[in-house]
């Protein structure tokens, strides 16, 4: 009796040891396969077991890559541990084929958002799980929700300003204190409706999500969920109280408009539709890269008031010839939306577009093969300043080059404003095959059109009405630098917004 139970544990141990051992050298014969199949492409040698991860620590990952792609060509390889792959394409043949090609996105991103605002169906790794998702939300934000973003009422904007600049006692606000508050306006009323205007809740959540923004990326850095820090529980109360407005809110709207737009279930499967960890997804992400766009443009225009008064004549012009509320006003403000771009391009939301392909190998056409579960990056900070792109003024704030002119000039003169009459033409950024703010291919960015229309309008109202100046004293050289996981001009300078005479 007793030897057949000591030959059971035998037997159990050995197949426990097996099945170990064979997962391991599975392990072990997956990396050996990753390094083969890396070999060809070109990099630095690694310089210890570890990879380059004390090269990442010591300076900034864009600028280790800027001289890699300088030493090694358009396509390089960094190795972030022995079986973690990086790989940085910066040609601009490759770029588009690849992020085309590669669909997945890689799970850090994912994961900060679900351990935020729990289950969402945007923001996740596997393309496959966000497929038909992105299609019925691009048509939304596309429609009735882009119109909703052009037409905010203007007297908004004048509150806003006026509140933030009384609240100061030199009538000066922070750049990105005010474009944090901006934004999340624009975005809440697209998304919300009037019921938001209305809504007596909207202070505290903003405070929520601006507070919940700033950690976010903190605490899913750790690839263990620190249940054991006190901070991150209180994190997770934060995160738990927006859950409930946004519910709150969600609710009223079901109430008071009958149709809704992001709420509703696109009857693409028979479980139960749970729309509040997307909106708050996307009430994070198209916050903070709204405010950060905003807060760049407005660095631009107190530090450019040529061009601040160039598109108040364009303003004044397009008041001239009469706006219709429904008209969207891409070809109406060109110089405007000029701006916009020119400064996207400058300050994109983050230095690197990330992708991965999860389960295949990525062949490209010049022959590279990147290995399934490689980190894919594209610099879109080099690439968006490369003068073998942008010509020799790459660094330089020229919205002109966004614009075509039947003369030349890009700029409306003092005839164009008295005729209503305006010879610039906004050209397709999509013609700039370097111009990437956005993303591109299967992930790009669903709320393109929704931001730049929005900021538009927006800038469109705030000009009209003020004239935006630098305060007396206030830094004006800032450094782009990554706060909350977006690209920021650090410090903000301080503004004054004056009033306009009738
Ligand atoms: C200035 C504002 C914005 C900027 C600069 C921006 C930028 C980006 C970038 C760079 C990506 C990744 C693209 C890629 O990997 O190819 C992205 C993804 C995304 N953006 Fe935006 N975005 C902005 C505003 C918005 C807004 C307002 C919304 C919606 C309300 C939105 C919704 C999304 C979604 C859903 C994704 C994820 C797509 C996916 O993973 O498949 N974005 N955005």
């Amino acid at each position: 009796m007793a030897s057949c139970l000591e030959r059971e544990i035998n037997a159990f141990l050995w197949l426990s040891l097996i099945s170990v051992t064979s997962y391991l050298l599975g392990k072990l014969a997956k990396i050996f396969e990753l390094w083969r199949k890396a070999r060809p492409i070109p990099g630095p040698p690694c310089p210890s077991f570890y990879g380059h991860g004390g090269l990442i620590s010591t300076s900034s990952l864009t600028d280790i890559l800027y001289a890699m792609h300088k030493k090694y060509g358009g396509v390089v390889k960094l190795w972030l541990g022995p079986a973690q792959l990086l790989v940085s394409i910066e040609d601009m043949d490759l770029i588009r084929e690849v992020l085309l090609k590669a669909e997945d996105k890689l799970p850090l991103t994912g994961r900060a958002f679900r351990l935020a605002f729990g289950k969402s169906s945007l923001f996740i790794s596997s393309f496959d799980k966000v497929e038909h998702k992105r299609n019925s939300l691009e048509l939304k934000l596309g429609g009735a929700l882009l119109e909703r973003a052009h037409l905010i009422p203007e007297q908004i904007w004048g509150c806003v300003i006026e509140n933030a600049q009384s609240a100061r006692a030199n009538g000066a606000v922070d750049s990105k204190e005010i474009s944090l508050h901006l934004a999340y306006t624009i975005l809440a009323t697209t998304i919300f409706g009037d019921v938001f205007l209305a809504w007596p809740k909207a202070t505290v959540y903003e405070e929520l999500l601006m507070n919940i923004s700033k950690d976010a990326c903190f605490w899913a850095s750790y690839s263990i969920t620190p249940f054991w820090k006190r901070d991150f529980w209180r994190y997770q109360d934060s995160c738990a109280k927006l859950k409930c407005l946004t519910e709150e809110l969600i609710k009223e709207c079901r109430q008071k408009c009958k149709s809704g737009f992001l709420w509703e279930s696109d009857g693409h499967d028979n479980t139960e539709y749970e729309p509040c960890g997307e909106i708050i997804s996307l009430m994070f992400h198209g916050s903070l890269t709204m405010a950060a766009l905003i807060a760049n443009i407005l660095t631009r225009l107190v530090t450019h008031v040529d061009i601040q008064d160039k598109i108040y004549s364009e303003i004044v012009m397009v008041q001239k010839v009469g706006r219709s509320p429904d008209e969207q006003n891409y070809d109406m403000t060109p110089n405007l939306l000029a701006v916009v771009y020119e400064s996207a391009r400058l300050l994109p939301a983050g230095p690197l577009l990330q992708r991965c392909s999860l389960q295949h190998d990525l062949k490209l056409k010049d022959g590279t093969v990147i290995p399934a579960g490689a980190i894919i990056v594209v610099p879109v900070q080099l690439v968006q300043m490369d003068s073998s792109n942008w010509g020799s003024d790459a660094l330089k704030f020229n919205p002109c080059r966004f614009l075509s002119s039947t003369d030349g000039r890009c700029i409306p003169d003092q005839k164009e404003t008295s005729t209503g009459h305006t010879s610039s033409v906004l050209k397709d950024p999509n013609e700039f095959k370097a111009f990437l703010p956005f993303g591109s291919g299967t992930r790009a960015c669903i709320g393109q059109k929704l931001a730049v229309l929005g900021i538009s309008s927006l800038f469109a109202a705030l000009l009209e009405r003020y004239e935006v100046r630098l305060q007396p004293g206030s830094e004006i050289n800032p450094k782009p630098k990554m706060n909350n996981c977006i690209l920021q001009l650090l410090p903000s300078p301080q503004i004054v917004f004056v009033k306009r005479s009738a």
